[in-house]
């Protein structure tokens, strides 16, 4: 009886096109085709992606600057003037510092200032306060670090230069006209005055109050976050003092304690801009980055979870060429961003990128890139799902984010890790590990050279030195080694150099651990792996078939008696077995246990399977029977616990790599790009496996789409595509570079009836030259296609033979019932028996005849069914003829083995 479904069911001729195997690349030449066709796909799904693809290189360096503008406007005055361009110098915890200058000649600047007259009053200069002051002068000259002059007199000097603001000497303690005067004299003079005292002497009755209010410069150079500390405690305690010493027990006069507190005020932003960026920068810069960072986990991380990975791994993509084509893709992100934030960052005007030298810049940013692009990657290894590298993504952002405020910006904490405490050890750790460490130090030593200053004098702004090339190699003692706080800190350089070693530290990192960390199947390298030949020198050769047969079993010796297993079973069994056996797939005492102790699971127990050419080998069994498992050991996809494959003479277990090169898998679940069309996916892989793009690749592509009626929607986007046309796509996508061997896991599962037929088709003519390994839950399907059908059970194999001999074996085969006069009864037996020897006469019933064929009487079918239709003697009244369906046959077999518990050992 012929199985041809073709023939039957899809009468239009099927003609496949091949490829010429001699122009599929697969030795040296595949690397590169391999790596361009990555390429190729990374770019065009990053171009389709066009928004985030903007955001990353262009939108977030731009936000980012506009975030810093931002700052600047709302907190430009609370920035205190010379932040993040000075150094404090080493401060004393108690007493009053002398006031220092904003520039290095610390003569111009007041100590201190007082008045009696509030606002723009003009009024009598009060003796009393003068009293009042000169006590404060005389009490503390001993106390604090200032000499304070004592001499009232010379207090007035100042009032001769008042009118003139460029006063060029220091002066301890004046009297100045009003607290306006203080006012605009703090305005334009900032950070030359530490005090002013406004005294508010008010009699009431016989009662004289002495309240004052204490003014100081909360951003000096000084330690502005002493401001409620010990700096001003000391000025109010002896300001108190002074009036009750004054006051020398009269109750009628009445300080006023209790500090009242005014900050100086700052001038309008104008030159201070430079304050802001470098201050917020370390934090907004370091964000820019990180949204490529983010984008690297997820996009990576969902590659992997979506399986898209391991499927191209399966089809023999090399793991050197799947990094570095991610790792071009954000070389480029990281290059455009770099660009684009230099570019914005000059548009805006901010002086740390206008006045440092460009290469010192791109440098800077594009290195930090890298360095945070290579910890990304690394995390892949880790990581299995999209969400949690996500999660993970913006953990390291918040971190970093406090990271860079906390140590780059101008806080307390700044000076505790400049500072010569902190030991050198720990900056270089942290200089390893951590890109976010050196990328703040460069930024902040950028921003000391090339941030623009404040003249307090002249009122203008003083443009930065710059940074350029030369000051990256600036070190202790050179000129500039103050400026850059390198006392006991390494040169600027190294911070870049240090960059490079993460980048590189972070790629290798990421490599090793890619090999030994076990994938979901639990494919992994042992931990010394680079240390084997194998590694480095690995041979395609093929393995002597005969060897590895007779090695193979001795290795591993079958665990179940093999006399238990059906008649046939043992038989394959023992043909696979054979040493002469050249079929090209062997699978010898295969066995797959997952898990240990109670979770332990035995998926495969010690199959035995060859798979001939030109041969469709079906494979049935329940849901959990071990097929999908069987299939993923035979792609080198999940390691066999024991036992071995043989495929076109190699390894599965030495050379999982060349054992897939030999392979077209279609995996149960479809793995394809949503945003890539059918062309695109073909051509992928045809890539992958080391082919071309050439017009013969198109017109082989071609007719294998219009072969599985794809043909029409073959520039459509995969993700439009119903369930069945991601099936059919798949199963063309197995057959690329006509392997050997085809690996079909439910191939139509989800496909109408019509278009099912069109894969049949296609397998059935595809098959010739080689041999396909199928599952399938469809016994329609099972008997339309398979040669060979092997029925598993709980991970073992029960049944195994042609489709007609499994229906004479556990059902009732071809059965023909006739209905028969019963006068003609025994010459029409006759006849039958002479057309069909050896025919079996089931039952016999008034006249209703029931014969069953066996397999060696299947030939005399078609005759004996030809002598009922025609119906020559005139015996037959009517007749049927039926068949015992494959399913029948399947739950026969599962059945009779449902409640038996296989003996092993
Ligand atoms: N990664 C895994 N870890 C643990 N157990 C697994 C794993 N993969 C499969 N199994 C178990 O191994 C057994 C065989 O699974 P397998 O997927 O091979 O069955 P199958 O015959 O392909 O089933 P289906 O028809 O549902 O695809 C099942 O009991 C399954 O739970």
């Amino acid at each position: 009886m012929e199985k041809k479904v073709d023939k039957e069911i899809i009468s239009d001729s099927l003609e496949i096109k091949l490829w010429n195997k001699d122009k599929i690349n697969k030795k040296s030449g595949l690397w590169f085709i391999q790596f361009i066709t990555l390429l190729k796909k990374n770019i065009t799904l990053q171009l389709r992606y066009w928004k985030t693809a903007l955001l990353l290189s262009v939108i977030s360096p731009l936000l980012s600057m506009v975030l810093v503008k931002v700052f600047i406007i709302l907190n430009g005055n609370e920035v205190g003037v010379g932040k993040g361009v000075y150094h404090p110098p080493e401060y004393s915890l108690s007493g009053i510092e002398d006031c220092v200058g904003p520039t290095d000649k610390q003569d111009k600047c007041i100590n201190l200032m007082f008045t009696n007259c509030i606002d723009n009053a003009i009024c009598e200069r009060d003796p009393t306060v003068d009293e009042i002051i000169s006590n404060f002068v005389q009490t503390n000259n001993d106390r604090m670090n200032i000499k304070w002059e004592s001499d009232s007199n010379k207090w007035d000097n100042w009032e001769n230069d008042k009118l003139n603001y460029n006063i060029e000497k220091k002066y301890d303690v004046v009297h100045v006209p009003n607290s306006d005067f203080i006012y605009n004299y703090a305005l334009n003079h900032q950070n030359i005055t530490n005090f002013g005292i406004v005294f508010d002497v008010k009699k009431e009755a016989n009662i004289t109050n002495y309240r004052y209010q204490l003014w100081f410069n909360s951003t000096s150079n000084y330690n502005n976050t002493d401001i409620f500390g010990s700096r001003l405690a000391s000025v109010a305690r002896g300001i108190d003092e002074a009036i009750i010493k004054y006051a020398n027990g009269d109750s009628n006069i009445r300080p006023q304690l209790g500090i009242n507190l005014k900050d100086f005020p700052i001038p309008p932003l104008n030159g201070y801009e430079d304050v802001v960026v470098a201050t917020c920068g370390p934090m907004v810069f370091f964000c820019v980055s990180m949204t490529i960072f983010i984008n690297i986990l997820s996009t990576v991380v969902s590659e992997k979870e979506s399986k898209i990975r391991f499927s191209m791994e399966m089809m023999g993509l090399k793991q050197s060429v799947y990094w570095l084509s991610w790792i071009v893709i954000y070389v480029i992100y990281f290059f455009l961003n770099t660009i684009f934030t230099i570019l914005f960052g000059k548009l805006f005007g901010y002086s740390c990128f206008t006045n440092t030298n460009f290469f010192v810049l791109l440098l800077t940013y594009f290195l930090f890139g890298l360095a945070m692009g290579a910890i990304a990657i690394f995390i892949t290894t880790f990581v299995n799902k999209s969400k949690t590298a996500v999660l993970i993504g913006i953990s390291i952002l918040i971190i970093g984010f406090l990271f860079q405020s906390v140590l780059f910006t101008d806080s307390y904490l700044t000076y505790i890790w400049w500072s010569d405490k902190v030991p050198q050890y720990i900056r270089k750790l942290f200089s390893i590990f951590i890109p976010f460490f050196n990328f703040g130090k460069l930024y902040v030593d950028i921003n000391y050279l090339s941030s623009n200053t404040y003249n307090y004098i002249t009122n203008t702004v003083v443009k930065g030195k710059g940074f350029h090339w030369n000051d990256l190699s600036v070190k202790q003692g050179d000129e500039l080694s103050y400026v850059l706080n390198l006392e006991h800190m390494e040169p600027t350089s190294h911070a870049l150099y240090y960059m490079l070693g993460n980048i590189v530290m972070y790629l290798v990192l990421t490599i090793y651990f890619d090999n030994i960390i076990s994938n979901e199947y639990g494919n992994r390298k042992p931990i010394y792996y680079f240390l084997l030949p194998s590694y480095w020198f690995n041979s395609n050769k093929d393995i002597n078939n005969r060897d590895w047969l007779l090695k193979t079993q001795k290795k591993y010796p079958s665990k179940i008696n093999i006399e238990e297993l059906d008649d046939d079973v043992q038989d394959h069994y023992k043909y696979t077995y054979n040493p002469e056996n050249n079929d090209p797939v062997k699978v010898i005492n295969l066995r797959k246990v997952y898990g240990r102790g109670l979770k332990k699971k035995v998926a495969v127990r010690n199959s035995c399977l060859s798979i001939g050419k030109n041969k469709v080998v079906a494979l049935l069994g329940q849901n959990g029977a071990g097929k999908s498992t069987t299939m993923n050991i035979i792609s080198g996809l999940s390691p066999p616990t024991k036992g071995d494959i043989l495929v076109c003479n190699k390894s599965v277990r030495k050379n999982p790599s060349a054992v897939q090169s030999e392979l077209g898998i279609c995996p149960q679940h479809d793995i394809l790009y949503k945003d890539l069309s059918a062309m695109e996916h073909l051509r992928l892989y045809s890539g992958i496996k080391g082919i071309k793009n050439c017009p013969e690749l198109e017109e082989i592509l071609i007719n294998r789409l219009k072969a599985v009626q794809l043909y029409t929607v073959k520039d459509a986007r995969a993700g439009t595509y119903s369930g069945g046309m991601k099936r059919r796509l798949s199963m063309i996508i197995a057959t690329i570079g006509d392997p050997n061997v085809i690996l079909l896991d439910e191939p139509t599962t989800g496909m109408d009836p019509v278009n099912r037929r069109y894969v049949w088709r296609f397998i059935e003519e595809f098959k010739k030259d080689r041999c396909v390994l199928l599952t399938t839950h469809s016994m329609e399907e099972a008997d339309a296609l398979g040669d060979d059908i092997v029925i598993m059970s709980k991970g073992t194999i029960k049944a195994i033979g042609n489709s007609v001999h499994l229906k004479n074996k556990f059902g009732n085969g071809y059965r023909i019932s006739v209905l028969v006069d019963v006068e003609n009864l025994k010459a029409f037996k006759l006849i039958a028996k002479n057309m069909v020897p050896g025919i079996h006469l089931a039952d016999d019933s008034a006249g209703a005849l029931i014969y069953d064929f066996n397999e060696e009487q299947l030939n005399y079918i078609s005759e004996f069914v030809k002598y009922l239709d025609e119906n020559p003697d005139g015996y037959v009244n009517t007749w049927g003829m039926s068949q015992t369906t494959l399913e029948e046959v399947f739950l026969y077999v599962i059945h009779s083995d449902s409640n038996r518990k296989f003996k092993e050992e």
